[in-house]
């Protein structure tokens, strides 16, 4: 492990007072919260220790970060954070001891880390004690013979995290039909089908790769909004005034009384020249926007000027 990491530390980004290096999910220090995008996968000679920490814990870790520090640095004193990381935080400790404090409210403790050793945070020590390494170039220790002081040297800390599966965390880029291999008129049960597929080619529990658990998150929010014929409606018409930033041909531009009201659906609706029909959910007049709606068979628009719409 020290091995590939010395081979692929100049990959590293530097920070002022140590380096560190993310794998699976990239940790954003500015908002305490995690991205996924631009991160490298967790590398294959992880593998090993992640099946150790499986095993014992039954637990797997979806996100590590490397931290170099060299004598006289260290991490200020903090909780990692809650909702974003789940109950456990790891950090196997590499190439030299240091002391690592625990604080919470007024009490203190110090701890030695040893080189390869691993220190497991849960439970109270996870969520309440705050952790930190004070930046020094050697650690007081007590030793049956009293205390002694010992230098720090170079200290390799490889954290393992696993990050809570919400879907506020996952920045969902693609387009929902992308995701599942279809697009919007295909019948839910190809939907449904594509989902099962997808899944099972990429389920967590399959593979031990972070990226995995990023995709398998974005498959499930796209299955979840899609299988939902109201959340799919809902997506559809976002997309929909999405896709309309580019040229359109308006058929007409009509007011809401204009429109044929259908007392018993959601919708109002106008006939197209085409013989499509224009449909305008109800649950959007309260916009203020003009809005624009297709013809559900040719590629014509109407604009609708709502009772709240601006006219400037
Ligand atoms: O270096 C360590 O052992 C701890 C690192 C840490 O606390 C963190 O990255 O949140
Ligand atoms: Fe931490
Ligand atoms: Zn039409």
């Amino acid at each position: 492990m020290l091995q590939y990491l010395k081979k692929h530390w100049s990959e590293s980004s530097s920070m002022k007072h140590r380096q560190v290096k993310h794998y699976g999910y990239e940790f954003d220090y500015d908002n305490n919260g995690v991205r996924y995008d631009s991160c490298d996968p967790i590398p294959k000679e992880f593998e090993f220790i992640l099946n150790a920490i499986y095993l014992r814990l039954k637990w797997q870790p979806n996100q590590i970060t490397v931290n170099k520090y060299l004598p006289g640095q260290g991490i200020p004193s903090h909780i990692d954070t809650h909702g974003v990381f789940d109950e456990y935080i790891l950090s196997l400790s590499l190439n030299s001891d240091i002391i690592m404090e625990f604080r919470k409210g007024n009490y203190h403790n110090s701890i030695l880390l040893k080189a390869k050793s691993l220190l497991i945070m849960s439970g109270e020590s996870r969520f309440e004690w705050s952790h930190g390494i004070t930046p020094r170039k050697f650690d007081m220790i007590n030793t049956a013979d009293g205390p002694d002081i010992i230098c720090r040297g170079t200290r390799i800390s490889v954290t393992f995290r696993r990050v809570v599966q919400n879907y506020e965390n996952i920045e969902v880029k693609r387009n929902l039909y992308e995701i599942l291999g279809c697009d919007k008129t295909t019948p839910f049960e190809t939907l449904k089908d594509n989902y099962r597929k997808l899944l099972v080619k990429l389920h967590p529990d399959k593979s031990i790769l972070s990226s995995t658990t990023a995709a398998c998150a974005e498959l499930n929010k796209a299955w979840s909004v899609l299988k939902d014929p109201e959340l799919k409606k809902t997506y559809d018409e976002q997309i929909e005034q999405c896709d309309i930033d580019t040229e359109v041909t308006i058929f007409e531009t009509l007011n809401i009384s204009d429109l044929e009201n259908n007392e018993s659906e959601e919708t109002f609706s106008y006939r197209c020249r085409c013989g499509g029909m224009f449909l305008v959910p109800k649950s959007m007049v309260d916009q203020i926007e003009p809005l624009l709606f297709p013809c559900d068979d040719c590629s014509l628009f109407i604009k609708i000027m709502l009772p709240n719409t601006n006219v400037s």
